[in-house]
């Protein structure tokens, strides 16, 4: 069980924002009516970044679709949903937020230097149709998995983390060298596994930086599937007070 390598992808964010977008319309939905199969923990209001709203958000399908990985995690296992539908002003916030860290880590880099160096971990802030940051398509998820105690598995980096251990296939590679991984890798590597198995099925792609990141419908998830077009463009949950 869950014993499928994860798959290895050569991902670059300016091949992706060259595909096509055909906007399908779908709606962005609220995500915390689910509460049995996904638990919604938006970590980015808990830590109190600038545009982070209290609920999650993601397009229609791509909340059934994840609704329906959930379905086949072990039975009293649910997803916890970081984050999903990403309001501009958000983007811009973390996107700023770590470019700073990196200037205090390379003060000598260049404004450009840090800027490409912080797209690995956060995407550029875009609302340009043609090249929307994923998490603003609400095609995007940053999650992981619970067990029946709701305590989150173990995969060996934290949600967010920039390290080389945040790679999904950080352990494939290692197990491919030809190294023997401890008892707790092992353990790592068949959640990353099981996380990775149960939301391809439901038709995700993964971002390879990053475990917790998946995509369905936006030009990550186009460039990785192979479709033609996206099906996402920038959108926005219906908000009949306020405009985020
Ligand atoms: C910030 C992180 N959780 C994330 O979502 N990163 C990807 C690259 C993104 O911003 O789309
Ligand atoms: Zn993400």
């Amino acid at each position: 069980m869950y014993d499928k390598p994860i798959s290895r992808f050569d991902f670059s964010f300016s091949k992706a924002y060259t595909l096509p977008i055909v906007e399908s319309g779908e709606p962005v939905v609220p995500v915390g009516l689910c509460p049995d199969r996904v638990v919604v923990l938006q970590q980015y209001y808990l830590e109190g970044i600038k545009g982070a709203l209290p609920e999650a958000y993601l397009r229609e399908e791509v909340f059934r679709r994840l609704v329906s990985a959930a379905r086949n995690l072990p039975k009293g296992y649910r997803f916890v949903l970081f984050d999903g539908w990403r309001p501009v002003k958000l983007q811009k916030g973390l996107f700023s937020a770590y470019v700073e860290r990196l200037r205090s880590e390379y003060p000598d880099a260049s404004e450009k230097t840090l800027q490409e160096m912080a797209s690995k971990y956060v995407a550029l802030p875009s609302k340009d149709p043609a090249r929307p940051s994923p998490h603003l398509t609400g095609g995007a998820v940053d999650c992981t998995i619970a067990d029946e105690d709701g305590v989150m598995l173990d995969m060996g980096a934290d949600f967010d983390e920039t390290s080389n251990r945040s790679k999904s296939r950080w352990l494939e590679d290692r197990l491919e060298a030809g190294e023997t991984l401890s008892e707790r890798e092992l353990f790592v590597l068949r959640n990353r596994r099981m996380l990775h198995a149960v939301m391809e099925k439901a038709g995700f792609t993964n971002y390879p930086e990053e475990w917790w990141h998946f995509d369905y419908g936006n030009q990550n998830w186009a460039l990785i599937t192979g479709a033609k077009n996206a099906i996402y463009g920038p959108a926005s949950p219906r908000f009949a007070w306020r405009t985020p």
